[in-house]
């Protein structure tokens, strides 16, 4: 995704919105900053005042104590600016990275899967840095600059307005070839970041499927994938260093240029008597001293200009929508009559797609039981699981959560409400503890024992090095055991709902043992939903809703369905789930 590009007044306002709530200190940092442009700037003159003093015989111990007190005062106030303006800075990084992090987590899931994961990360961990610099330094630096600028030319025309002129002539064509390169320079950083946040995207997502990388020998594709945007992004930054260095060049030799030609304009003059030697001396040093602020402002410009794009990449993964989790009523407990779930002509189409997922889907989940969802691929099963987690809502019809509307209830309580368990099941960053008791992390060692007991995870855990307290990730768990891992997670919660969506593979008996009795326990007292993929699962449930083409095709028992429907028949015999 490229990066949104506005005008350079919407862009610094923008730049401003991130800086806003750090504006006291940032201004503090502004007023040390000119402090110490005033220190820099005093210095010539007292400077004069040394050589004066000189040629009229006076003391000089006043101007030389003034020169070290600048000093003093220059040094004491820079490092103060410095390290006020670096702590903004952090804070500024801090707080955007928190709230991105935030964002991204309660974001809706239709905005979040617009984009990749690695791009979402690359906003959080590279463009954060480059707004660092810019929405403190920078700035600060910026008008710093322009102030010493200022400050300098005003105390030239105090010295000797001819000489002036030769210097202002200097700084305006300066002036004028910088200010044309920064635009060139934008664009480039720009696209270079655009490339790294692409980069980020292509490098995750084929990191996630690493072991198909390897298993099709895709390894030198993938990587040159990836090292694509690593190219495209250095071949962009090139660009901007080569223009960056042809601007800093030009201020510097447009500089050192206006120096000779002061020297020698000044030097005729002071050889027709027109100009005292300490005047041109004194002037030739706010021309030295020209060099600084004119670097400073190229330097800043460029830096604040990185900046902007970054924040305008920033502003833009903000537009990522969030959910009202706690809005809407807690979930009505459940009595004989309204105990359960209900589905009433419920159709959903996905954005940006042209077919409904589900279309007129009518069903009735009890309370207490095992209902299984069969049909053929993309019949919706998982769609029924993401509108009963709220994922996303129905485009008509209703959902019923205990007799409640489901859209009228908080979605952080309908989520309360249930315990989920993909197909996939990846694992939690953090130890088995963790995994296992993520949803109420102080959850007694002995209710998680108990559950791993349940799912047959028991002895394994018992055997790793750190117990519980065993990094997940470095546990050496199958895709069976990983499986366990997430049904042992469902069942601490003692969930009034459970939807499981089965694997389709990597069960080995001992988790198919393992899901078979923790679906028969919960559904003593709970509602099972699954999305079954395995003969011993729907044998067992009390109904099998058929689905096909987004909605109910026929509801019943196996020996039902297996007696009455063709399409049922089809995919117990597809699936080698029959008998
Ligand atoms: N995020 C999405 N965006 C757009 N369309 C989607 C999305 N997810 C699913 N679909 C479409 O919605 C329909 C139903 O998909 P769903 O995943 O619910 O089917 P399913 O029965 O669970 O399939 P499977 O058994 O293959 O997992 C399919 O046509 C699918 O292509």
């Amino acid at each position: 995704m490229s990066s949104p590009r506005r005008s350079r007044g919407g862009n610094l306002a923008l730049l401003a919105s991130f800086v806003r709530p750090h504006r006291r200190r940032l201004l503090a940092g502004l007023l040390l900053g000119l402090g110490v442009a005033a220190s820099a700037l005093a210095t010539p003159l007292v400077t004069k005042m040394i050589l004066d003093s000189v040629s009229t015989s006076a003391s000089l111990t006043a101007p030389v104590a003034a020169l070290l007190g600048l000093l003093v005062l220059g040094v004491v106030l820079g490092y103060a600016q410095a390290t006020l303006l670096g702590t903004v800075a952090e804070n500024v990084v801090l707080d955007v990275r928190t709230s991105l992090v935030r964002r991204f987590f309660r974001g809706r899931l239709p905005d979040l899967q617009r984009r990749s994961s690695g791009e979402l990360v690359s906003r959080v961990v590279a463009d954060t840095v480059l707004l660092r610099e810019a929405s403190s330094t920078s700035l600060v630096n910026l008008i710093n600059g322009a102030v010493s600028l200022t400050g300098t030319i005003v105390l030239m025309a105090v010295l000797d307005v001819p000489l002036l002129g030769v210097t202002l002539a200097a700084v305006t064509v300066v002036g004028l070839l910088v200010a044309a390169l920064m635009r060139p320079i934008a664009e480039a950083q720009s696209r270079a970041q655009d490339e790294i946040g692409k980069l980020g995207g292509v490098l995750a997502a084929g990191l996630d499927a690493v072991r198909t990388v390897k298993a099709d020998g895709a390894e030198d594709r993938q990587t040159q994938r990836v090292v694509m945007h690593a190219e495209a992004s250095a071949r962009h930054s090139i660009k901007a260093v080569r223009t960056e260095a042809a601007a800093w060049s030009a201020a510097d030799g447009g500089i050192q240029l206006a120096i000779i030609a002061i020297l020698a304009f000044g030097a005729w003059r002071v050889s027709t008597g027109d100009l005292p030697v300490s005047t041109l001396i004194a002037f030739l040093l706010y021309a030295f001293g020209l060099v600084a602020p004119v670097s400073e402002i190229t330097l800043n410009v460029t830096q604040l200009q990185a900046g902007i794009a970054a924040a305008a990449r920033i502003r833009d993964a903000e537009s990522i929508r969030t959910e009202l989790l706690d809005a809407g009523a807690p979930v009505p407990a459940a009595d004989a009559a309204t105990a359960g779930l209900s589905f009433t002509d419920v159709t959903m189409t996905y954005p940006g797609s042209a077919h409904p997922a589900l279309t007129g889907f009518t069903a009735d989940i009890p309370g207490r039981g095992h209902t299984a969802l069969v049909g053929p691929s993309g019949s919706g099963k998982t769609t029924v699981f993401s509108l009963l987690l709220r994922f996303y809502d129905p485009d008509t019809g209703v959902i019923r959560l205990n007799g409640a509307d489901h859209r009228t209830l908080s979605i952080a309580a309908v989520r309360h409400h249930i315990a989920y368990v993909q197909q996939e099941t990846p694992l939690l960053p953090g130890s088995i503890r963790d995994n296992i008791a993520f949803r109420s992390p102080d959850t007694d060692d002995q209710i998680i024992w108990q559950a791993l007991d349940a799912v047959g995870l028991a002895d394994h855990v018992r055997k790793l090095p750190a117990g519980l307290a065993e990094p997940a990730a470095q546990a050496g768990l199958s895709g069976g055991q990983r499986q366990r891992v997430a049904l042992a997670r469902a069942i601490v919660t003692r969930p009034a709902i459970l939807l499981l969506d089965e694997a389709t593979s990597q069960l080995d008996g001992l988790t198919e043992a393992a899901v078979q009795r923790i679906i028969t326990d919960l559904a003593q007292h709970s509602a099972v939903i699954t999305i079954a993929h395995r003969l011993s699962t729907v044998i067992d449930a009390d109904t099998i809703l058929l689905m096909e083409k987004g909605t109910v095709r026929a509801a019943g028992t196996h020996r039902d369905l297996l007696t009455r429907d063709d399409l049922y028949r089809d995919l117990v015999a597809a699936l080698r789930i029959g008998s």
